[in-house]
């Protein structure tokens, strides 16, 4: 059997500034204060608070704020943040909030007159603490991936901006972060980058670790010039299957995993290891500040400040169907939730058990109202969705690829593994039919059937899905050693995907858009710069990596156990 080589803990090394431990990082603090009087620790939303206002307390004592004293009441924050979060116990609307329409005027005035009146260190703690303090506090920032915030919501820990929303269930925590809190968090972080004078892990309760401006900055720009690749997080799911625990050496005593998250650089970590040691934050961070130079300019011009590829793995081997399902189309997100571009998606097969099947299109001549109502009678519990007879059923092998633009009836069946290579919303799922099967929490999960019945392209036959959705492949290019294939996406998607199967260095170029790439075949492969503008990069068998536009041109070879041997890699880039 094949020792597994994938990397779990990815990280950008570099030399500086670190230190650990709440009593080093306050006494740090207070040398570094010289003559000024007020301290800002802001944090990001999810943060354990009461872990950083204890650890100030104690040396501060009497003499620290907390920002949520300082904030409108909860009633008024949740009729401020209600049009954002709608009735709906998945779907949200973006909102347009911003942090300062948290604060209460007439407290955080009091607060600012207390402030200027005290003779000794003032701290103050919490999401806004920057905008209390007086243009020369020292500000120094607590920062949070999402995916870290999202298991505090599962084990019901953390509140929301400005309200205490610990006991709502899961979904409800989650539709806030993602549509109000998160994104009021990072506009309001994004003015702070140049303020901020320390950044603090706070990943890992009760070990802070601390880095100065100069070694942020250090390793961002160290990262956003060469190949690096988001820490990986994986999930179970109610289909989730075997392959990952074998090939990505995960806990064997888990049931299942299902997911794993290699590229969403909104929710991701990024690591840099600093002397040594690892201090993880948000990898969006270097999306925010590096968008130009991390995207290309004409996908900064399309997207802004948003990363629109996602790589992600979906793993039913010996596990069960996905939700037969569809995606909106963009007119419908951006309508219904205020996203201003869509999930689109395609399945790159990485690997497929002999009965592997992907769900794909209508059966040409199906009757529409027919579907629609059995649909309506399975989630009643009236019958059992018989998929087959109004779903094309095809069955798949290792490197098929299928393109599902938004509005295509879908959905992996068990025995697959998928690496799933999208556009990066990954929410907007309307589930149709869930094969009777309930959800991790052993509750039926929300089926959205007069959403999809809005969405469902009708046209995605048959037909149309072997002409169009389902391999596409086409040699565009090759040379000694090397062959490149067009795999998709199909015209409505905006990524466009090449496969290379290669035994020798394969030239490639960014073409100033950000490449998301992961090796399909091959133990081990090597990233490199034509002009040792960067170290050369190793990549592992089913890792997922991403170049930065600015990297412009590199190679790949197949490397170490695979030297002389033929590789598999596909490529992700933004079309234009
Ligand atoms: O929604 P379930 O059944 O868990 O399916 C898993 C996933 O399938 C993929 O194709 C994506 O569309 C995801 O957004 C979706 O959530």
């Amino acid at each position: 059997m094949r020792k597994a080589n994938y990397g779990k803990f990815p990280s950008t090394k570099l030399t500086g500034m670190l230190v650990q431990g709440w009593d080093s990082i306050i006494s740090m603090l207070k040398e570094k204060m010289d003559a000024r009087k007020v301290l800002a620790v802001d944090l990001y939303t999810g943060v354990y608070e009461e872990e950083v206002l204890d650890a100030f307390s104690k040396e501060f004592s009497g003499r620290v704020m907390n920002v949520r004293d300082l904030m409108k009441p909860e009633k008024e924050i949740q009729t401020l943040t209600e049009r954002f979060m709608t009735e709906d116990v998945l779907f949200g609307y973006v909102t347009n909030l911003k942090l300062e329409d948290y604060l209460d005027a007439d407290k955080v005035a009091v607060a600012r007159k207390q402030i200027s009146e005290a003779k000794e260190t003032i701290v103050i703690i919490g999401t806004g603490a920057a905008v209390v303090a007086p243009q020369d506090a020292m500000v120094v920032y607590a920062d949070m991936a999402r995916w870290e915030i999202q298991q505090r919501f599962r084990r019901h820990e953390v509140k929301a901006l400005g309200i205490d929303n610990r006991n709502d269930a899961v979904s409800l925590q989650y539709k806030r972060g993602y549509f109000n809190d998160w994104r009021v968090c990072d506009r309001y972080k994004e003015g702070l980058f140049d303020r901020v004078e320390f950044w603090i892990d706070t990943h890992v309760a009760g070990t802070p670790k601390m880095i100065d401006k100069d070694t942020f900055f250090k390793g961002v720009e160290a990262t956003v010039n060469t190949p690096f690749r988001v820490v990986p997080f994986f999930d179970p799911a109610p289909w989730g299957g075997q392959w990952m625990k074998e090939v990505c050496d995960l806990d064997r005593e888990r049931e299942n995993f299902g997911w794993c998250f290699d590229c969403v650089p909104e929710e991701n970590s990024l690591y840099f290891e600093v002397n040594g040691v690892r201090f993880e934050l948000p990898s969006v961070d270097l999306v925010l500040l590096k968008s130009k130079e991390l995207l290309g300019e004409p996908v900064e011009a399309r997207f802004g400040k948003d990363f629109p590829i996602r790589f992600d793995f979906l793993d039913t081997m010996g596990g069960g169907n996905l939700s037969l399902q569809v995606h909106p189309t963009t007119q419908f997100i951006r309508d219904s939730f205020g996203m201003y571009y869509t999930q689109d998606e395609s399945y790159y097969m990485v690997d497929a058990g002999e009965d592997a099947v992907v769900y794909l299109g209508v059966k040409t001549g199906v009757d529409k109202e027919a579907m629609i109502g059995d649909l309506r009678k399975a989630q009643k519990g009236e019958l059992v969705f018989d998929a087959e007879k109004y779903v094309n059923k095809i069955p798949t092998k290792k490197h098929d690829h299928f393109l599902i633009p938004g509005g295509t009836v879908h959905c992996s069946g068990a025995n697959s593994m998928v690496l799933e290579i999208s556009s990066t919303p990954n929410l907007f799922t309307f589930k149709l039919w869930d094969w009777q099967r309930l959800g991790l929490d052993g509750k039926p999960r929300p089926i959205n059937v007069e959403r999809g019945k809005c969405v469902i392209n009708w046209n995605r036959d048959t037909e149309y899905v072997n002409e169009h959705l389902r391999n596409q492949f086409k040699e565009v290019a090759s040379g000694e050693g090397w062959i490149e294939e067009r795999t998709g996406l199909h015209p409505n998607e905006f990524i466009e995907t090449r496969r290379h199967r290669f035994s020798s260095p394969v030239l490639h170029h960014t073409n100033d858009s950000v490449n998301v790439l992961n090796l399909l075949e091959g133990e081990e492969a090597v990233v490199e710069s034509p002009t040792h503008a960067f170290e050369p990069f190793v990549v592992h068998y089913a890792e997922t990596f991403i170049i930065p536009a600015g990297v412009k041109e590199y190679t790949i070879a197949p490397y170490g156990k695979s030297a002389g041997k033929e590789c598999v890699t596909i490529k992700a880039y933004v079309r234009f």
